[in-house]
């Protein structure tokens, strides 16, 4: 764990920037009580709520408000931490935090309390990052997945399969010990289903991790098809606003066009791209281009084809989708089809009118769905890109681990365990360098 200074004291206004009812002003460190306790004018004690004046150097009352003390580690810091609870007027608080630097402590970095939280073992990386995602949340869907990774759900979820590991680790490590008999007698056999149990827990959890990320991040969907089809007037009808340009014709749209749209509680960014074709003008052709682009950083492909020639744009689309998590296919302008010359619709494909809105309702479920996979969202925790990202190099190096077992060679097992042992450490900030921790701590807001 890497050491740093918390024998300074760091000082911040830890309520929203702006006028409001109440303001607060937290300090902590090991000079905490007594900046507190010389501008309270008066002795405090820890876990009560003091009504007081809160005076300047002159000793004139700059407010009043009420003041708690934490002493450490029973605070959220695990430091000592005080609290100026004044009236939410921006001027006053700036005073205030002058104040307490005039008296020793200096203005906190942003995350600056969480990160000393997370350096003191109040909570791990993920439980801290949690906090950020809480106070970031979009919506209550999003809130409660934040609360439930911080108060440790993931976590543990974490920890427990990286125990897996180190049981698994323990196991080959010692068959490396006993190197000149066969793997069978050492027990092989247990030890390959004991792998197997791993992996599968590993993909289970890279699966809520990646539900988790969606909670977060929404899901990241983009319509193709071929010109013409009617992908713009799909991202209006969903955005529920004009947002895209619209025409009769073909290779209307050439950039893309990015929208947030909330679809049954869930985040989505929803990107407009240009139709794909043979051919086009040059900035036809590099709207194709950024098109397949953004595809291949997609969730989801939402593929609209025109309902009434829904073989027509397929190929032109079908090589841009490979490598696409998900797809949902979309044969629109369901209201110019005549009931007798319906083309058969495939299994998983949906009919919908962008002019009418008809089907946009089971669309939107959909959609939900493929936010969330198949499970409810009941004990949905949330996560980050960084989390997935980490599961999966550690998915790979069981397989690596899979592989080596296969071929008995026992070190090269041993040393893809520990990578993916290790992976999963830096998730929950066991194993944690100083610039994740860096990057991590400075894309929180300031007094947090
Ligand atoms: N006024 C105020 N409200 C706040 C915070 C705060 O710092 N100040 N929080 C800050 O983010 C959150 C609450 N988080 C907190 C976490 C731990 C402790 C604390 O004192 N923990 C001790 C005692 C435990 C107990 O008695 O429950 C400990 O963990 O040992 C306080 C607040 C949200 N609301
Ligand atoms: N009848 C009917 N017309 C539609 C529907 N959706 C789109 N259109 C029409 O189809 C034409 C093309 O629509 P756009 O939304 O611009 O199609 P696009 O796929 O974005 O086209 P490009 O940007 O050129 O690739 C317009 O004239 C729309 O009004 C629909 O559901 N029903
Ligand atoms: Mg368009």
């Amino acid at each position: 764990m890497p050491a740093t200074v918390t024998n300074d004291t760091i000082v911040a206004i830890a309520t929203a920037p702006g006028a409001g009812g109440i303001g607060v002003v937290r300090l902590s460190g090991p000079a905490a009580p007594a900046i507190a306790e010389a501008i309270c004018g008066r002795s405090l004690r820890a876990r009560h709520a003091h009504h007081v004046r809160f005076r300047d150097a002159a000793g004139e009352p700059v407010d009043d408000g009420l003041a708690l003390l934490f002493r450490a580690p029973a605070s959220y810091t695990g430091e000592h931490v005080a609290e100026l609870q004044a009236h939410g007027s921006q001027p006053v608080l700036q005073l205030l935090v002058e104040r307490c630097c005039a008296l020793g402590a200096r203005p906190a970095r942003p995350g600056e309390f969480s990160e000393r939280a997370f350096l003191n073992g109040r909570l791990d990386l993920a439980q801290a990052e949690a906090v950020a995602d809480l106070i970031a949340a979009a919506d209550v869907h999003a809130a409660r997945a934040a609360r439930r990774s911080l108060e440790g759900e993931f976590s543990r979820r974490v920890e427990a399969l990286a125990a897996q590991l180190l049981a698994l680790r323990v196991q080959v490590e010692a068959c490396i010990d006993f190197a000149d008999e066969p793997l069978d007698t050492l027990g092989g056999e247990a030890l390959g289903a004991a792998l197997e149990a791993a992996v599968e827990a590993m993909a289970e959890l890279t699966a809520a991790t990646e539900r988790g990320r969606r909670l977060r991040d929404g899901l990241h969907a983009v319509i193709v098809g071929p010109p013409n089809a009617g992908k713009s007037s799909l991202l209006n009808a969903l955005a529920g606003s004009e947002r895209a340009i619209v025409a009769e014709v073909a290779g209307t749209t050439r950039d893309l066009l990015r929208e947030t749209v909330r679809v049954d509680g869930i985040e989505l960014t929803l990107v407009d791209t240009a139709g794909l074709r043979e051919g086009g003008d040059a900035v036809e052709r590099e709207g194709m281009r950024r098109a397949a682009a953004e595809l291949a950083r997609a969730d989801l492909a939402v593929v609209v084809l025109d309902a009434r020639d829904p073989a027509a744009g397929r190929a032109a689309v079908a090589e841009a989708l490979a490598g696409v998590p998900q797809r949902l296919w979309l044969h629109n302008k369901a209201d110019l089809l005549g009931a007798a010359v319906e083309p058969p619709l495939e299994p998983d494909a949906l009919r919908v009118s962008a002019r009418t809105g008809a089907g946009l309702d089971a669309l939107a479920r959909r959609l939900r769905q493929a936010a969330l996979g198949a499970a409810p969202a009941e004990g949905a925790f949330s996560a980050r890109a960084r989390h997935v990202e980490a599961l999966r190099r550690a998915a790979r190096e069981l397989e690596a681990a899979r592989v080596a077992l296969g071929d008995e060679t026992l070190e090269l097992a041993a040393e893809a365990l520990r990578g993916a042992h290790d992976e999963l450490g830096a998730i929950t900030g066991r194993v944690a360098p100083d610039d994740l921790l860096g990057h991590i701590f400075s894309a929180f807001c300031i007094g947090k």
